[in-house]
């Protein structure tokens, strides 16, 4: 079996998925998790590109000691050495760094000939490796490109010290065949190609991102690189959970092997999900929640005579649990502080006292408590910081009728203590709340999207708000659950406004997670 290494950029590309906006605790606890995930390298962000970027991809640099981490760079020596001051304290650095390559992009976007980015590529690779003991380089929009050009240009650069060369389809516009040849055109033309890793970097847009990294595989990458659920810019970038498992189940046909964990999936995905507000579709390949579903009769008749009929992969393969219907009213701080653990946390003593308060509290409503429920206030608890001060909801109470104006009247906490209590009407019973909300916050706000969903199945299942808006110009997004859709919407909006004003301090020891499995 020929190993393969797996790049992982979630927090990365991604992070550049419409919509998408990750503090530094959800950044690091999406770490944490890939971690055990057994990516063997984390790309955790840009850190030219803001100050937030920065701070994450040090933070993550910190704390995550058993995976390489990298952070991406334009080629330009500023972005290079802010690269370096936020990773430098990691235990595996490695820049990322790119240039386009492809006529479109050298003409129209970096206005540069050829010969130009052939040489600021390879000035810019020897300066990385000053400080860098690893660098990727990228041929941006490499399917697009000439590869008579590329094979000149890759000798250059691996002359330069790049340890890894990425042959990205940038903008998910080749085909398996096509793409496969050009790894094995790049393999047999440059002569010290033996000295670098060729990898490849996957886009959706045709829908065939995954397929494109497996013919990338057979024709001589030993590394992919990919997004958790498939999230990142446009389409999409290739799903790692789909390669990982597809290359599991053919092992048959494909001898390749990778570090991945995959009972590790439904976690790693259900994480992503929540935290970034990006849902999976229910067909979804892998993860999605009819993935494992039989509706037609002929298959169910299949499946119960022998599974193998219509099921090649078992859920239990990719880590989702047949029986999740265990907790309860009458259930104890052990056996709670024990589904903790089994779920993947390691929360403080504070935190553990508040999600078994929310845990009681919600058993008084909901006869059941599924591990989806509990995953959900686990990880509303476990990434919002106690250092912060913000808006909290203390009570509100909406007035409804088929033939009257909405109307919601709401008591808040602000971040100076003080208590703020108002009113205001609607078109419906959100529109009130939130036009209450926003009457009580002095920045200007700007709701884009809310989108309501069930966690689980039932008449008492949870609700899960998500909401983006814009506040004072910076676009946010927000999420808040409960058992009323009310309350799970005034959560998601105030949590938005909170996370646009506050970031929290850069994290502490203190937030732990605990490998259980
Ligand atoms: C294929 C990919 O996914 S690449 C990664 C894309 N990710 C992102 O862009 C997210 C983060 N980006 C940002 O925050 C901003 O774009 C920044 C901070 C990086 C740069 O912002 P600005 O300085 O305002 O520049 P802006 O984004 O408008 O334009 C990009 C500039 O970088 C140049 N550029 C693009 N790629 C490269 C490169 N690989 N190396 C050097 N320069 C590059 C462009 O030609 C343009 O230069 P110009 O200003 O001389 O025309
Ligand atoms: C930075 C590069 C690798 C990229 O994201 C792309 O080309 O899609």
């Amino acid at each position: 079996m020929a190993h393969v290494n797996v790049f992982d950029t979630t927090l990365r590309d991604g992070e550049q998925s419409p919509g998408v906006n990750l503090n530094q605790l959800e950044k690091l606890e999406i770490a944490k998790q890939l971690e055990r995930f057994g990516v063997d390298v984390m790309e955790a962000g840009f850190p030219a590109s803001s100050q937030g970027d920065f701070e994450g991809v040090r933070e993550i640099a910190r704390h995550i000691r058993g995976v390489s981490v990298a952070g991406l760079a334009r080629a330009k020596k500023s972005d290079i050495d802010t690269a370096w001051e936020a990773l430098k304290e990691g235990s595996d650095p490695r820049l990322h760094i790119f240039l386009a390559t492809s006529p479109i992009h050298m003409t129209y976007k970096l206005k540069k000939t050829p010969e130009e980015v052939m040489e600021t590529a390879e000035e810019m690779v020897r300066y990385a490796r000053r400080k860098f003991p690893k660098v990727e380089w990228s041929a941006e929009d490499a399917s697009r490109s000439d590869p008579e050009f590329l094979v000149k240009i890759i000798e250059k650069v691996i002359d330069a010290g790049a340890t890894v060369i990425n042959l990205p389809d940038t903008v998910g516009y080749t085909t398996p065949y096509e793409y496969g040849k050009l790894f094995k055109y790049v393999k047999e033309n440059v002569p010290n190609i033996d000295q670098a890793i060729l990898s490849a970097h996957c886009h959706d847009d045709l829908g065939m991102a995954v397929a494109n990294s497996i013919a990338a595989i057979e024709n001589g990458a030993t590394q992919i690189e990919g997004t958790i659920n498939g999230i990142g810019e446009r389409a999409g970038n290739a799903a790692l959970e789909e390669l990982a498992v597809a290359l599991n189940i053919r092992k048959d046909f494909y001898p390749f092997e990778t570090n991945l964990v995959l009972k590790e999936i439904k976690r790693t995905s259900d994480l992503v999900s929540k935290l970034t507000g990006m849902a999976v579709p229910r067909n979804k390949a892998v993860v999605g929640q009819n993935a494992f579903a039989h509706e037609s009769g002929i298959h169910q008749d299949g499946v119960l005579k022998n599974a193998s009929t219509y099921e090649i992969i078992t859920p239990e393969l990719v880590g989702v649990q047949s029986n999740n219907l265990v907790m309860g009213k009458h259930s104890g701080k052990h056996a709670f502080n024990d589904k903790v653990k089994q779920l993947g946390y390691e929360l403080s003593e504070e935190k553990l006292a508040e999600a078994f308060k929310t845990f009681k509290q919600l058993t008084d409503r909901k006869k059941e408590v599924t591990d989806e429920d509990l995953f959900t206030i686990l990880t509303e608890i476990q990434t919002y910081s106690d250092d912060v001060k913000r808006y909290q909801l203390q009570a509100f109470q909406v007035q409804y009728g088929s033939s009257n104006l909405p109307t919601a009247t709401v008591a808040l906490i602000a971040p100076d203590g003080s208590k703020l209590e108002t009113a205001s009407t609607g078109q419906g019973s959100v529109e009130a709340l939130y036009n209450t909300l926003d009457s009580m916050i002095e920045e200007k706000i700007h709701l884009t999207d809310f989108h309501l969903s069930s966690i689980g199945r039932g008449r008492d299942a949870l609700a899960q708000a998500h909401v983006k808006m814009v506040v004072n110009d910076v676009p946010v997004s927000g999420r808040g659950s409960s058992q009323d859709v009310l309350e799970a919407s005034a959560k998601a909006f105030l949590n938005a406004v909170n996370r646009a004003f506050y970031q929290p301090a850069p994290v502490k020891d203190k937030m732990v997670q605990a490998h259980t499995n």
